[in-house]
C-alpha cells in the first residue's frame, strides 16, 4: 500500500488522539511567525518523504542559487534578487561582475531623504503648502504589494500623508481616488518598472491633467510627481524631474518589488524606520529559508505540503484566510505572487510539465468568509487546504472582539479537521427530541466529512517586521514549488498576448478608420455593440 493510501485510513482526529505530542512537534517558529501545521494530513513519515523529495530535487542548492544571484529567470536571462533588497549592506551580491549593494543602499537613502521631506512638511507643493495626500499610480506588482503593506500597517501610519492607490484603467478608479483631493497638496507617485504599462500611463496622464486643471503648471509638476522605474528616460519624457525618479532594476520582478523603491508609498505612510523594519523582517525569513533543513524550514514545509495536496489528493486551490482586518488585501497580493509566478505549463528546458502546477490562490478576511464560502470548505466535494493567519493581539482591542475573532479562527480549523459523522449527528438530534425517522432523513445533510487540512500561522502582533516575514514566507513558498516542478517562477509571458490583442482592439473600439484588423465574429460583434452604445450614450447626453 502506498503512503497516501495508508493515510486514508488515518483521519486527522485519530492522529491527534494517538499522539499527545503532535501539536508541539508540528509547530515551528521563525522570524516572529509561528506555524502550526499539526492539522495537515501528514505523519512524520510523510514529512520525511517530502524532505527527501526536496533534497532529491536539489531544493537547497536552488535556494543558494537564488540568493547568490544566479540567472534563474532563464527566459529573460536575469537573476531574481528581491532578497538582496532586504539584506545588510556588508554582504556583497554580484550581478554581471558588479556589487549591487551600494546601489540598493543609495536608493534606500534617497527614499529616506524624500520620505522625511514629505512627512516633515519640508517638501512643499506649488503654493507652498505641505503634502497631505499621496496617490500611487501603478498596477500588478507595482500596486498589490504596496497596497497590502500600507493597509496592513494602518496602525503605524501618521495622519499625513494619506495614501491612495489607483490601478485600474477604469475612469471610476481614478475619479474616486481624486475626489476630494486638493491638487496643491497632492503628490503623485507613478510606479512602473517598465514605464510602458498602458493602464498606468493612462492614469498618470489623467492625474497630470487634473493637476494642471487645478492650477498647476508644467514647472510645478516637478513638486507633485515622482516616479519609481527601471526606465528613467521615459519618466523624464513624462516630465518628472531626475531627482524625483527612483530606480528599479531588471533583477527585481514586479510581484517581488515591494522591497524596492516600489515600497515608497508604504515608507511615506509609516516612515522610513518602519519600512526598514519591514525589510529586516523579510531578511530574517530569508535567513531561515537559507539555513534551516527542509524538515524545519517554514517555507519549505508549506510548499511541500501544498504539493502533497495537489499531487496526492487532487487539490486545485489554496485558500488564505487572514483573521485580521488589516491583512484583508493579502490574498490579492498572494494571488499575483503565486499565480503569475507558477501558472506555467512547461519546465525550464521547455518540455511540457506532466502534472498540474500553481494552485488557484483565493481567500479573504475571516470571519466574513465563514458566512460566505466556508460552507464549501466544510461540506463541498473539493479538498481545499487553508492557511489561517491570526495575530495573537489586536491593535484595536474593542470590547472582547479579539477573543471572538480568535475563537472563530480556531473553531474553523478544528471543525474542518473533526467534521461530524452521520451517527453523531443522528444521536444529537434524537437527544434533542427529534423523531428517529426525521433524524435519519436529515443526518446525511448535516454530517460533515472533516479530515480537511489547514495551517495556522500566528504572530504576537502584526507589525512591520512580522509583515515582512509573512510576505517573504509566501514568496519562498512559491519558489519551493517552482523548484520542485522545475518551472521558471520569474517570467510571465502569458500576460503578453492579452496586452497585444488589447492594442489591436482599442483602435477598433475608438472607430479609427485605419484599423484593418479582421476579428473573429464574437469580437467583431462586441466591438460593434460597444460602438453603438457609445453612440447612443453621446446622443442621450
Ligand atoms: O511595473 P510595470 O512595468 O508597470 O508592470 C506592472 C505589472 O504588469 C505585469 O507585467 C503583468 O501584469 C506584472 O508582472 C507587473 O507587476
Amino acid at each position: 500500500m502506498n503512503h497516501r493510501a495508508q493515510l486514508e485510513g488515518l483521519p486527522l482526529k485519530d492522529l491527534f488522539q494517538q499522539d499527545a505530542q503532535r501539536y508541539p512537534r508540528m509547530t515551528l517558529e521563525a522570524a516572529g511567525l509561528i506555524l502550526d501545521y499539526s492539522r495537515n494530513r501528514v505523519t512524520d513519515q510523510t514529512l520525511g518523504l517530502l524532505a527527501d523529495l526536496a533534497r532529491g530535487r536539489g531544493l537547497p542548492e536552488r535556494v543558494n542559487a537564488l540568493f547568490r544571484g544566479e540567472q534563474l529567470n532563464t527566459t529573460e536571462k536575469r537573476p531574481a534578487l528581491h532578497t538582496a533588497l532586504r539584506q545588510p549592506q556588508d554582504q556583497p551580491v554580484q550581478v554581471d561582475g558588479e556589487n549591487i549593494m551600494p546601489a540598493i543602499q543609495a536608493t534606500l537613502e534617497r527614499m529616506e531623504v524624500f520620505t522625511n521631506a514629505v512627512r516633515s512638511g519640508e517638501w512643499r507643493g506649488m503654493n507652498g503648502d505641505t503634502i497631505t495626500d499621496v496617490v500611487s499610480i501603478g498596477i500588478g506588482g507595482s500596486y498589490l504589494g504596496p497596497l497590502t503593506a500600507t493597509e496592513a500597517l494602518t496602525p503605524f501610519q501618521s495622519e499625513h500623508p494619506r495614501c491612495h492607490y489607483v490601478a485600474n484603467v477604469d475612469g471610476s478608479d481614478i475619479r474616486e481616488a481624486l475626489a476630494g483631493l486638493n491638487p496643491a497638496t497632492t503628490l503623485f507617485l507613478v510606479q512602473s518598472k517598465s514605464f510602458t504599462t498602458q493602464e498606468t500611463l493612462a492614469n498618470a496622464r489623467v492625474a497630470r491633467q487634473w493637476f494642471l486643471d487645478g492650477g498647476g503648471t508644467e514647472t510645478t509638476v516637478q513638486h507633485h510627481f515622482a516616479a519609481v522605474t527601471a526606465n528613467a528616460d521615459r519618466a523624464r519624457d513624462f516630465g518628472i524631474a531626475g531627482d524625483s525618479i527612483f530606480p528599479m532594476w531588471d533583477w527585481v520582478g514586479g510581484r517581488y518589488s515591494l522591497w524596492s523603491a516600489i515600497g515608497l508609498p508604504v515608507a511615506l505612510a509609516v516612515g522610513m524606520p518602519r519600512f526598514r523594519e519591514l525589510l529586516a523582517g523579510a531578511h530574517a525569513m530569508d535567513q531561515h529559508f537559507q539555513q534551516a533543513p527542509p524538515e524545519q524550514n517554514m517555507p519549505m514545509l508549506m510548499g511541500l505540503m501544498g504539493l502533497w495536496y495537489m499531487h496526492g489528493f487532487g487539490a486545485e486551490s489554496q485558500a488564505v484566510i487572514p483573521y485580521d482586518h488589516y491583512l484583508r488585501h493579502l490574498p490579492e497580493h498572494l494571488q499575483q505572487l503565486d499565480m503569475e509566478s507558477n501558472g506555467k505549463s512547461v519546465c525550464l528546458d521547455g518540455s511540457p510539465v506532466s502534472h498540474h502546477t500553481g494552485p488557484v490562490i483565493w481567500g479573504g478576511p475571516g470571519v466574513n468568509g465563514q458566512h460566505a464560502y466556508h460552507q464549501l470548505l466544510h461540506q463541498g466535494t473539493r479538498l481545499v487546504p487553508v492557511d489561517f493567519i491570526l495575530p495573537l493581539t489586536s491593535h484595536n482591542p474593542v470590547d472582547g472582539h479579539h477573543a471572538m475573532l480568535a475563537a472563530n479562527c480556531l473553531a474553523q480549523a478544528r471543525a474542518l479537521m473533526l467534521g461530524r459523522t452521520e451517527q453523531e449527528v443522528r444521536a444529537a438530534m434524537i437527544a434533542e427530541g427529534m423523531a428517529e425517522d426525521e433524524a435519519q432523513r436529515l443526518a446525511p445533510h448535516r454530517a460533515i466529512p472533516g479530515n480537511r487540512p489547514s495551517n495556522l500561522l500566528t504572530m504576537e502582533r502584526l507589525e512591520p517586521a512580522t509583515l515582512g516575514a509573512l510576505i517573504a514566507l509566501y514568496e519562498h513558498r512559491t519558489f519551493v514549488q517552482a523548484a520542485i516542478w522545475r518551472i521558471n517562477p520569474f517570467d510571465q509571458w502569458g500576460v503578453e498576448l492579452g496586452k497585444e490583442i488589447g492594442g489591436q482592439i482599442l483602435p477598433a473600439l475608438n472607430g479609427e478608420p485605419e484599423t484593418d484588423m479582421t476579428f473573429d465574429s464574437a469580437t467583431a460583434g462586441q466591438i460593434a455593440r460597444f460602438r453603438a452604445a457609445q453612440g447612443s450614450a453621446s446622443g442621450s447626453r
